[in-house]
């Protein structure tokens, strides 16, 4: 029709208030991820990051305020409404089965009637991005590092096809060099097409890796910007680069 549409963003949080009883969790928060963007969230402990993801996949609902996903109001749908719609979460304490295999992990995380194809191509993606999986695809996710315990939860959320991963601190508790290593495997999910939206209390290796950022601090955005400008904030480098 020759109308030009107003890009919408694939991920808009709109004014979320979020309380658990009386303790006031999230304060207006708004922010916005583009489609293909790699978005940091950055913040100390109990800030409130784990619950914006949990008010954003489902896992709890904001008490006020809305939250769009790809120009739908998805504000009050479950955990599995949302993973259904292409938002997948891959929560902070993995929720892996240890009992399980890598082959059984994949199996249940991908949508129903997609086709053989279709599945094969997700699987060489995720081999592509965690090359070590593929040779353990019998081995019981119990039996794992914690590091290959991340790339599988990682590689999951990837299983099922996702438009835009909500990572929770994918690199806690894990060796320098392996957080190293996920992080660039997150950088490349990004570059192959994936929206993402990173929680992480490492600061620095978030921002080499993402287009923008916001600061949440006792659940209020209070700082917001591209990457590269928030790595040179004095207030950044004070309180959580430690400079
Ligand atoms: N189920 C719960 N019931 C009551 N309070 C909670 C619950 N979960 C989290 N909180 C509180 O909400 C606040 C925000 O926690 P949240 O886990 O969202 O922060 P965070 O920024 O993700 O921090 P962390 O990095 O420690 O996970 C904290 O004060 C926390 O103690």
């Amino acid at each position: 029709m020759g109308e030009t549409t107003a890009r919408e963003p694939l991920l808009a949080v709109e004014g979320v208030d979020f309380s658990y009883g009386r303790a006031r969790v999230l304060r207006d928060v708004s922010l916005s991820v583009e489609p293909g963007e790699l978005v940091a969230l950055l913040g100390s402990n109990g800030a409130g990051k784990t619950t914006l993801l949990e008010n954003v996949s489902g896992l709890s609902t904001p008490d006020s305020g809305a939250i769009r996903f790809d120009g739908e109001d998805v504000t009050s749908l479950a955990a599995n409404e949302t993973w259904e719609r292409g938002l997948v979460h891959v929560p902070e304490d993995r929720k892996l089965f240890p009992e399980m295999t890598i082959a059984e992990t994949f199996a249940i995380a991908t949508p129903r009637g997609l086709d053989d194809d279709t599945v094969s191509s997700l699987r060489e993606r995720v081999f592509e991005i965690f090359p070590d999986l593929e040779s353990r695809l019998d081995q019981r996710v119990g039996t794992m590092s914690g590091g290959q315990q991340q790339m599988v939860s990682m590689s999951r959320g990837l299983m099922s096809d996702p438009d835009m991963l909500l990572l929770d601190e994918p690199t806690l508790g894990l060796a320098p060099d392996l957080a190293a290593d996920i992080l660039d495997a997150i950088g490349r999910i990004n570059e192959a097409g994936t929206t993402v939206l990173l929680v992480s209390q490492q600061a620095l290796s978030a921002l080499d890796i993402a287009d923008r950022a916001y600061v949440l601090d006792n659940g209020e955005v209070t700082l917001s910007g591209p990457a590269t400008e928030l790595k040179r904030s004095d207030e950044v480098r004070e309180a959580y680069l430690g400079m």
